[in-house]
This record gives C-alpha cells, sequence and structure tokens, in this order.
C-alpha cells in the first residue's frame, strides 16, 4: 500500500461520497498523463495486512471506501480479502481499475464491489492497453460496473462514442471526465471542465468531474 486518506469521491457516479482512499502500488501500464506517478513501481508500497486498514476505515466511518492505485487489481487476493472483510461490516466498497485485467467472478468477495474502469487504449492509446472484454459483459449484467473515458477535446469524445458503440457498452454507464495537466490554474480547470461537460452532454454520455481538483482537496 502507498497510502491511506479520507477524503470527498472526486470522480464517478459516486462524486461526493465522503469516502477512505486505499491506494495501492504496482501498474501494468505507464500512461504518460499519469496523476499518481509516485504509486506506479510495486517497491513505492509497504506490506500491510487488512485488520490494519479495516481499523483505519472503522475510524474514519465513511459512506464508501475507495481501493485504488496504481493498479489495484494486480493484488487481487489482498482485494479480494480486503472486500471481503469490508462487507461483512457493511461497507460499501468501490474500486478504480484500468481493465486490462479480468473482470471479478461470481464467487469471488470482488463481485459484490463497485467498479468503476477506465481504459486506456482510448482516446489516445497508452501502450500495452487493451480493456478485458468481461467488463462489458460486466456492465450489462451486473449493475456495478461504470467506465468512466479520459477526456479533453471534440476528437478525444468522438473517439470514444466510437468506441461505446463498437464494443457494446451501454452509454447509460458511461462517465466522459476531463484529462487534467498538472499545475493547471483554477481558471484552466474550470474552462475545461466546462468545455468537457458541454460536449459529454452533446454526445450522449454522463459528465464526471474531478471534484476534490476545483475544491483543493487531496
Ligand atoms: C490513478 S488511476 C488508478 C486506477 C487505475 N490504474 C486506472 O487508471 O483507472 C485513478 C483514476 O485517475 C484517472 N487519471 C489518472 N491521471 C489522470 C489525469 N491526468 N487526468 C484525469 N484523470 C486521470 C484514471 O483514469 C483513473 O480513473
Ligand atoms: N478525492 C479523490 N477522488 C478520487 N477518485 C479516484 C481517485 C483515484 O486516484 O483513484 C481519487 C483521488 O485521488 N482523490
Ligand atoms: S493505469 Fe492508472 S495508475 Fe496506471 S499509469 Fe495509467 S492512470 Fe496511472
Ligand atoms: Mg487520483
Amino acid at each position: 500500500m502507498v497510502e491511506v486518506f479520507a477524503s470527498l469521491q472526486g470522480e464517478g457516479p459516486f462524486t461526493g461520497s465522503r469516502s477512505v482512499f486505499i491506494r495501492l502500488a504496482g501498474c501494468d501500464l505507464r500512461c504518460p498523463f499519469c496523476d499518481t506517478v509516485y504509486s506506479l513501481d510495486p517497491r513505492a508500497g509497504r506490506p500491510v495486512d487488512v485488520e490494519e486498514l479495516a481499523r483505519v476505515v472503522e475510524e474514519e466511518r465513511p459512506s464508501l471506501v475507495v481501493v485504488t492505485g496504481g493498479e489495484p487489481l494486480l493484488q487481487r487476493r489482498g482485494v479480494n480479502e480486503l472486500a471481503r472483510l469490508l462487507a461483512g461490516r457493511g461497507y460499501r466498497v468501490q474500486l478504480e481499475t484500468n481493465g486490462t485485467l479480468p473482470a471479478p467472478e461470481p464467487g469471488e468477495p470482488l463481485y459484490q464491489v463497485y467498479h468503476v474502469v477506465s481504459p486506456k487504449d482510448v482516446p489516445v492509446a497508452v501502450e500495452g492497453a487493451r480493456l478485458h472484454p468481461s467488463w462489458v459483459e460486466a456492465s450489462r449484467s451486473t449493475g456495478r460496473v461504470w467506465f468512466k473515458f479520459l477526456a479533453s477535446s471534440e476528437e478525444h469524445v468522438e473517439a470514444v462514442a466510437r468506441y461505446v458503440e463498437e464494443k457494446g457498452i451501454p452509454w447509460e454507464r458511461v462517465y466522459v471526465m476531463p484529462l487534467t495537466r498538472e499545475g493547471m490554474s483554477p481558471e484552466e480547470l474550470l474552462g475545461l471542465h466546462r468545455r468537457v461537460a458541454r460536449l459529454a452532454l452533446d454526445h450522449g454520455f454522463n459528465f464526471s468531474p474531478r471534484l476534490h481538483l476545483l475544491l483543493g482537496l487531496r
């Protein structure tokens, strides 16, 4: 694990939820725009047992626990253990993933968890990024999977629209979120949000802000 912190969920279908974030180390991709490069090397993390994480969660009593990274599904066994423990204590859990690894199967504790998949083969393909097809099936059948695509231009949103159509992803399960750069001013951030929100609306997609950036939260 790299870090655990409390904040508002800033992105996706649970935006605004008081959350505890658990960020795991290691990633199978190296996106050039990644805003958490400090989490990509598996050596960036320290081993932690799930009981210790559950104690931090119990102290905060959040309405949501967000498991992220890095790529959290690289540690599937540990994440399954954590999901089992937290679900047993009544917590709602949501995982952030790039979607390269398979979706959970019925019977895995992770199957009950909400997943927000942010594919990296569109709008601009990152090397090695390929969406595992099981996420598309899961988004149609489980009610627990959403997609969150990054975009900063009309070309990007059009590429997302073609991709969603081609893969058969349910449109109501899709969020488009601003692709931000480090060091953007509040005015630039707001301008980007306005443009991407307009594009999302015009193309029939949900919009996700990056609320934490707008509010100066973590
Ligand atoms: C750091 S990633 C960790 C989870 C997983 N590796 C993934 O990419 O979905 C968490 C979220 O941040 C998003 N993200 C990373 N860099 C970003 C950037 N520069 N602008 C907007 N979103 C970004 C990712 O798309 C993902 O939705
Ligand atoms: N506030 C806040 N919300 C987030 N939603 C997803 C995040 C992530 O890095 O996975 C994130 C994050 O880093 N901070
Ligand atoms: S997949 Fe996620 S964590 Fe990995 S490099 Fe890309 S944005 Fe960063
Ligand atoms: Mg983040």
